[in-house]
């Protein structure tokens, strides 16, 4: 059954006089894809920054799994399910893509205190750290390409990377930053192939301006103008809402 993950209430973010992001509330559910859109300087970024902890917001509430998690660091919001991938790449490039994947997935791994049994919860911990790791790339669909060196990588190979180290961290919700940004016709396909895959396990919410893929994949649109929110829904209600088509979609 679809269940609401992560839920924000009334966000605000002002930069001095100005609301990047005014009065915006956002419901995230498992097994749907909520896509937002809107030009440039809509919000759309503070609003993803705000989600992951990256900006506080001036006010309003974010809830994740029940916790109220608006106060909260960046990292505490990734150990509490919340994966985001970021628009610059945060891949390093000399490593292979394994080696890539599996920092992730250790990145997310508590330290624990020191025991006399240490090297066995280590060793615990290691396997499931792969196991991690493993089901990631899987996922990803680039279990072939384990042994590559990731700078070798096509833009596409990347861009499923990217996406890779961010479930290797495991999350409940995931945040994606224009996955299909900079995609021809066969990578921008292949990479909408790999998000309706892993659907069914998250609630994910994209910042995309790919129209076609949009349709593809939206449960739910969100249309951003100025910070503010001008239509929220069905993807067809949304396309033939008049404001839209006047605001933004016109455009294209
Ligand atoms: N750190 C900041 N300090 C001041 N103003 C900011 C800051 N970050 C964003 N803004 C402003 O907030 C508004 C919203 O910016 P934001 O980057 O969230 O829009 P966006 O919809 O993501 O745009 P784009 O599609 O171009 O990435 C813009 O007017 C921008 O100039």
């Amino acid at each position: 059954m679809s269940e609401v993950l992560l839920s924000a209430r009334n966000l605000t973010k002002k930069f001095g006089g100005l609301a990047a992001v005014n009065d915006v509330s956002v419901d995230l559910w498992r097994d749907r894809i909520h896509v937002v859109i809107g030009p440039n300087g809509a919000g759309k970024s503070t609003l993803t920054n705000l989600l992951s902890g990256d900006l506080p917001p001036t006010s309003g509430t974010i809830m994740l799994g029940g916790h109220d998690i608006t106060r909260a660091s960046p990292e505490q919001i990734s150990r509490r399910g919340l994966g985001r991938s970021y628009q610059k790449t945060n891949i390093f490039l000399p490593f292979t893509v394994w080696d890539n994947v599996r920092l992730a997935a250790q990145s997310r791994t508590a330290q624990q205190p020191w025991n006399p049994l240490r090297w066995l919860q280590n060793a615990a911990q290691d396997a499931e750290v792969n196991e991690r790791a493993e089901s990631a790339l899987e996922l990803a669909g680039l279990t072939s390409r384990r042994t590559s060196i990731a700078g070798a990588a096509s833009h596409g190979e990347q861009r499923q990377l990217e996406i890779a180290m961010t479930l290797a961290t495991n999350p409940q919700v995931l945040l994606l930053d224009e996955p299909l940004a900079g995609m021809g016709v066969a990578e921008a396909e292949r990479m909408v192939e790999l998000l309706l895959r892993i659907k069914p396990q998250h609630a994910m919410m994209l910042v995309e301006h790919d129209i076609d893929a949009i349709f593809a994949l939206a449960d739910h649109l969100t249309v951003m103008v100025n910070g503010t929110v001008i239509a929220s829904g069905l993807p067809a209600d949304v396309r033939s809402d008049e404001g839209v088509q006047a605001a933004y979609l016109g455009e294209h």
